[in-house]
């Protein structure tokens, strides 16, 4: 699938800040023909409800702990009012759309993650169904999809956001995955002066991991950014949810950002 196709992948630590025109940037895209699909995450919203019901909230290298209580609330937040809210605020600036879980017609078929022991109901994503997606995209709708997996057997997973959109990013075949957060790309500290690198390679990554300069949330980006890029996808960019037209600046290849490339 060529450029007019694209994962946006948007985290929680920036949706509630999006403003109205990040919406309206979608929309003028779905309007000029452009095919956005939306992953979402969620996890500050899922700490403060987990939090009212004195849940504690526990990580593991970036990853949720999450027993059966905790999946209850994951998907609570994530397929209902995240979703939902992401839905409607599309809806109000004029966009279509359509919001699943990736439960719903088995979206996202996951298994346990490696350390399923230490870490509970997370999973990894095994398949994608992309008919699905497409059929949506096809009834003029953009997408919105709450990163939960399910298994044969009909268990619930939960997927962090990030590794969810690279994998709905490779099985639909897009060129480009843009990740949505809180900060303007991915930063380094040179001569004491915080900068946003424009691009990345993957021994950029490995050397910034191993040094600490990349860590928490950013992780499980880069490693979905590189397991994506690995297949069709061509381009993933960081982008700062804040940024005035950051996507369609993104999608025209601007100066925003941070870009992941291979080498
Ligand atoms: N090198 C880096 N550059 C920028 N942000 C980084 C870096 N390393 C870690 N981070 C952290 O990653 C965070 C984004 O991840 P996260 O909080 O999980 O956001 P989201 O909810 O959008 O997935 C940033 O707010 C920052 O604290
Ligand atoms: C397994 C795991 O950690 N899942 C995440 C899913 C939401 C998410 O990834 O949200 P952000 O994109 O806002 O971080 C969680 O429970 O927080």
């Amino acid at each position: 699938m060529g450029k007019r196709r694209f994962v946006m992948k948007c985290g929680g630590s920036t949706l509630a800040a999006l403003p109205d025109v990040f919406f309206e940037d979608l929309r003028s895209l779905q309007e000029n023909g452009v095919e956005p699909v939306i992953v979402h995450g969620g996890g500050p919203a899922i700490n403060e409800t987990l939090g009212k019901l004195g849940i504690e909230s526990r990580f593991v290298n970036g990853l949720r702990v999450t027993d059966e209580a905790t999946l209850d609330v994951v998907e609570m937040v994530l397929a209902g009012r995240i979703n939902k809210e992401i839905v409607r605020k599309l809806q109000q600036n004029g966009a279509k759309s359509l919001g699943l879980s990736g439960t719903d017609g088995r979206l996202i078929i996951a298994r346990p993650v490696a350390n399923a022991d230490e870490i509970g109901h997370v999973g990894e994503v095994v398949g994608v169904n992309a008919a699905l997606v497409e059929g949506v995209i096809g009834l003029g709708y953009l997408p919105v999809i709450a990163p939960i997996g399910i298994d044969e057997a009909g268990q619930r997973y939960n997927i962090n956001a990030d590794t969810a959109a690279g994998a709905v990013a490779s099985s639909l075949g897009v060129e480009t995955m843009i990740v949505v957060t809180d900060v303007p790309g991915i930063m380094r500290t040179v001569n004491g002066e915080k900068r946003v690198l424009p691009v990345v390679t993957f021994a950029d990554i490995e050397e910034m991991i191993a040094s600490e300069e990349i860590y928490g949330g950013m992780i499980p980006k880069v490693r979905a950014a590189m397991s994506c890029l690995h297949g069709n996808v061509k381009e993933v960019r960081i982008v700062d949810g804040a940024a005035e037209r950051g996507l369609s600046r993104a999608l025209a290849e601007g100066d925003i950002g941070t870009r992941i490339v291979r080498a």
